[in-house]
């Protein structure tokens, strides 16, 4: 499928919709969310859509039913209908590597109706590779997998970072509660050996398999971890067939796999259309696979595929994702902030903020557009967050009372994920306080009025204006999750295609790449070559090696 090139056109803000969108916000800046309540005292409900077990409620940002209206004909004038049309389609969206973006093919349910990349239905393959998938984890869930000597796997082991880490590792831990309770699970990202260590801490090599997830198998914190991995089993079990019973590879690059020294039928593969942060619904989630078994996982799936539909079919104004995407655009581009902060008010989402950071900043972290001009306006906030009540204790004096002000996202779930008595009254009273207080502040007034001593007045008034959305799910099941993670998905789309950016590919993270592969040439090079540094990174480089001179010698 061909897209029109004016679609990729950078600078949207040229058009009509964007000016009226401008003076739009003049018109109605200053005016307090506590005035935009009262005005319209069924706005709570209003500014929010149920759909499918998840809540969204828009009430308290700073936008009037008007600001809706304008941002839904800004995408529609910049011509997101086809942008969506044509990601699903299978167009090259993915411009810069010249690349389709299919993650949606990932859980789609019709293989005959999906588009065909380079002469291949991608539809067969990803029901292939599920299929191998299943049979893989059910044997290791039944017990049947054995190890190099003949015992059970109780312990797996994912190494991977980036896309082959946040998502399982999220993921494996929000769905705990239907996790196998056999199996230990585990996550390798960092290139620190600290955590390998502690990953192998009281695991035994002969019950423990290792899944090396690499989108690419050339990463070097992956590479370097799996070496050790396969060191610590072979140094407890011995050479003989050890990394062929222990280690299963997850990879577009079998051959890599294979070099490692894992059989090719112990590789499990995807495709270079699907992105690393994208790739969760693919062999990558294979980990969450063995946890949650494969019917958990095709709900995963499922939940998913419910988003893309809606997505895709949904009009703009009830459309969960471009809803989200357009509030975003309102608070970054209008109101010009520059975070934005992810809360989930439930510890087994206490790992989203991390998985939605490397979602939104490694995708829309661009200042060039796909026509390879500089961007008009800002792209992607600074996405941050941690698991409330937590956070609440820490940095929401910042969020309350800050000059800064960060639109938040809350997150909660009704349904509670454990039986203990009382917290979850608590821990939703929680949320929806916060919310509260954010957006309605405490005036000086009022504070007065409570007899709270003059000098402290300004102290304890809270300004309020600050926006928030409150995304309520009815419980957290592997459906649920699916839904959740691609609303965030295609917010993020929504967001890219309006910025005129090229949301799926990451060159921002291989200069960093390269300097490092020089720089641990010259720290272990025995010849002492001088490259040319400049003189920061030259004297650090000659303090480290001269530590680690020191440290040899004594030992
Ligand atoms: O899966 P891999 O090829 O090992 O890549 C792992 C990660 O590293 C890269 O540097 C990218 O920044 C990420 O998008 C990717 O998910």
């Amino acid at each position: 499928m061909s897209i029109d090139n004016h679609e990729f056109r950078t600078d949207r803000t040229s058009g009509q919709r964007w000016h009226a969108l401008r003076a739009h916000h003049q018109s109605i800046d200053g005016t307090h969310l506590r005035d935009l309540f009262a005005a319209d005292p069924d706005r709570g409900t209003a500014m929010a859509i149920e759909s499918d077990g998840l809540y969204l409620d828009y009430s308290k940002q700073r936008v009037t039913a008007e600001t809706m209206t304008l941002l839904v004909e800004f995408a529609h004038e910049s011509g997101l209908r086809d942008g969506i049309e044509a990601m699903f389609g299978g167009a090259r969206i993915n411009t810069t590597e010249d690349r389709a973006v299919l993650h949606t093919a990932l859980r789609a349910l019709d293989a005959d109706a999906s588009p065909t990349v380079d002469g291949h239905a991608v539809g067969e393959q990803v029901d292939r590779v599920l299929h191998r998938m299943s049979v893989f984890a059910q044997s290791v869930r039944r017990g049947r997998l054995r190890g190099a000597t003949s015992r059970r796997i109780e312990a797996v082991v994912n190494i991977g970072i980036g896309g082959s880490d946040l998502g399982p590792a999220m993921a494996c831990r929000a769905l705990a509660e239907a996790s196998t309770p056999d199996i230990d699970f585990r996550f390798v990202s960092n290139v620190d050996g600290a955590d390998l260590s502690a990953a192998l801490r009281g695991l035994d090599p002969e019950t423990t398999l290792f899944i090396v997830s690499s989108k690419t198998f050339t990463t070097v914190e992956t590479l370097t971890n799996a070496e050790s991995a396969r060191q610590w089993l072979i140094d407890g079990i011995g050479d003989r067939g050890a990394v062929r019973e222990h280690f299963v590879a997850v990879s577009t690059n079998v051959e890599a796999a294979r070099r490692f020294g894992i059989a090719e039928e112990n590789v499990f593969e995807f495709w270079d259309w699907v992105g690393g942060r994208y790739s969760v619904w693919s062999a990558i989630g294979l980990s969450l696979m063995i946890a949650i078994g494969s019917g958990g996982f095709r709900d995963f799936l499922a939940g998913a595929r419910s988003m893309d539909t809606e997505f895709r079919t949904a009009p703009f104004e009830k459309n969960l994702p471009v809803l989200l995407g357009l509030l975003g655009i309102w608070n970054r581009n209008l109101l010009g902030a520059a975070t934005h902060a992810v809360l989930p008010y439930d510890e087994r989402l206490a790992l989203l903020p991390a998985y939605l950071q490397q979602l939104e900043m490694e995708s829309n972290g661009k200042s060039v557009g796909v026509d390879g001009e500089p961007v008009a306006i800002d792209t992607a906030p600074i996405v941050w967050g941690a698991a409330g009540t937590n956070g609440q204790h820490a940095f929401f004096q910042l969020l309350h009372q800050g000059t800064t002000v960060v639109p938040c996202d809350f997150i909660g779930v009704l349904e509670p994920g454990h039986l203990l008595a009382g917290h979850h009254d608590l821990l939703i009273a929680n949320l929806i306080a916060q919310t509260q207080a954010l957006a309605f502040g405490r005036t000086a007034d009022e504070v007065r009025a409570e007899g709270v001593a003059e000098h402290q007045v300004p102290h304890r008034a809270f300004p309020g204006d600050r926006p928030s959305t409150t995304i309520m799910m009815d419980r957290l099941d592997p459906y649920s999750l699916g839904r959740l993670l691609a609303l965030y998905e295609h917010k993020v789309f929504v967001q890219g295609w309006l910025w005129g950016i090229d949301s799926f590919d990451q060159w921002g993270v291989e200069l960093g790449k390269v300097a490092a592969g020089r720089i641990v040439d010259e720290i272990r090079a025995e010849d002492r070559t001088v490259l040319p540094f400049d003189s920061s990174t030259a004297a650090q480089i000659g303090r480290y090696r001269r530590a680690r001179a020191a440290a040899e010698h004594d030992r």
